[in-house]
């Protein structure tokens, strides 16, 4: 009778599954720290000039909150880039995990969402430009807008408080951190975070395949004018489809990439079994690189602001010289800073 022996193999511990590679422990913290410098200063620049304009109109409180966004984003690039290069403490690391991640993500979804809104805003204004908005109105955007920043917060806290799983390696990962119901949140809050990039994506297509028609009958009205009068001005058709793809290029570099990288990311964080290490760190190292596309966004939107928002430029400048001259201060007026941001995205 031969007994039956079984036998376990130990695939090892996942913390064993090392992650520690030249890329990530030099090539991305030096990437991030490229993404700090230019985000500080270029969004420091932005809200700077966003200060000084009233929030008037949907579309200039929607672009105060998308800077605010890439603010509190940089912010937390230099405790990912200690973490990514090993300099940073077992209790920094933790708050990689539990704080700084977690705000990184919840910046990442406002941008996105807020872009959405922009795109609806900028559509409703090219189809119908002579409708105006009245406080009431505004009033109702901000309160949207505070839901919106409420229930991303929501959705994201209990991704820092069920992240407390005592760890006393210092090679851990996130997901290690997590009790189990951490792991299921952990794995809704990605579910729902791809259904508002995949919607908002839908929206901002349609919005802007609208603003484009729309754009091109405006442009064979003012060619036929000018063509009748050939003094005035026609706008440039090449100018138009340029800023017109710029935006879609800028959603589509910046977040398809990690939208596709992360599901299955995901998986192997929530699913432990069903990949082996290998795979694991593939899929680590894909969410990683496309991740930092992602973060590339925050300072793309500012210069999205700078170089296609030509109004935008012309309102720094304003103020800009306005504090070098005092006393021309009111000629440039309110009016003119308000126009500004009326363009582009
Ligand atoms: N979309 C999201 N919204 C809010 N928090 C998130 C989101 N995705 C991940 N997190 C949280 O951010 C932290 C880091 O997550 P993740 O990047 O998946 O882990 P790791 O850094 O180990 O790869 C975790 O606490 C996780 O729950």
């Amino acid at each position: 009778k031969i007994n039956s022996i079984s036998v376990t193999i130990v695939v090892g511990p996942s913390f064993l599954c090392f992650r520690n590679d030249i890329g990530m422990t030099t090539v991305f913290p030096l990437l991030y720290t490229v993404l700090f410098i230019l985000g500080l200063s270029l969004n420091g620049l932005a809200a700077w000039v966003f200060l000084r304009i009233p929030s008037k109109s949907h579309f200039s409180i929607y672009l105060k909150n998308i800077v605010v966004a890439d603010i509190i984003m940089t912010l937390t690039f230099p405790f990912k880039i200690l973490a990514d290069a090993n300099l940073a403490s077992v209790g920094e690391r933790v708050f990689v995990c539990r704080v700084s991640s977690v705000l990184f993500y919840l910046t990442m979804y406002i941008s996105i969402l807020f872009f959405g809104l922009i795109s609806i805003d900028r559509c409703r204004k090219t189809i119908w430009p002579f409708v105006g908005t009245s406080p009431r109105r505004l009033l109702h955007r901000k309160l949207l807008l505070g839901f919106i920043w409420t229930s991303l917060l929501a959705l994201s806290l209990p991704n820092v408080i069920l992240t407390s799983r005592p760890n006393t390696s210092s090679r851990f990962k996130c997901s290690d951190l997590k009790i189990e119901m951490g792991l299921k949140w952990h794995e809704l809050v990605n579910h729902v975070c791809q259904v508002i990039f995949w919607g908002n994506l839908v929206t901002v297509i349609v919005c802007y395949m609208l603003i484009s028609k729309e754009l091109y009958k405006s442009y064979d009205r003012t060619r036929a004018q000018h063509q009748a009068r050939p003094g005035t001005n026609a706008p440039h058709k090449k100018s138009i489809q340029a800023n017109v793809f710029l935006v879609l290029a800028v959603f589509f570099v910046c977040f398809v990439p990690f939208h596709f990288a992360r599901v299955p990311y995901t998986i192997s964080q929530t699913q432990v079994r069903m990949f082996n290490c290998q795979q694991k760190l593939f899929f680590f190292q894909l969410k990683e690189s496309t991740l930092w596309l992602s973060s590339l966004n925050s300072v793309l939107d500012p210069l999205i602001y700078f170089f296609l928002c030509k109004s935008f430029r012309s309102s720094l400048y304003i103020q800009l010289h306005r504090d070098k001259q005092e006393n021309n201060r009111i000629n440039y007026g309110t009016i003119s800073t308000m126009e500004t941001v009326q363009i582009l995205l």
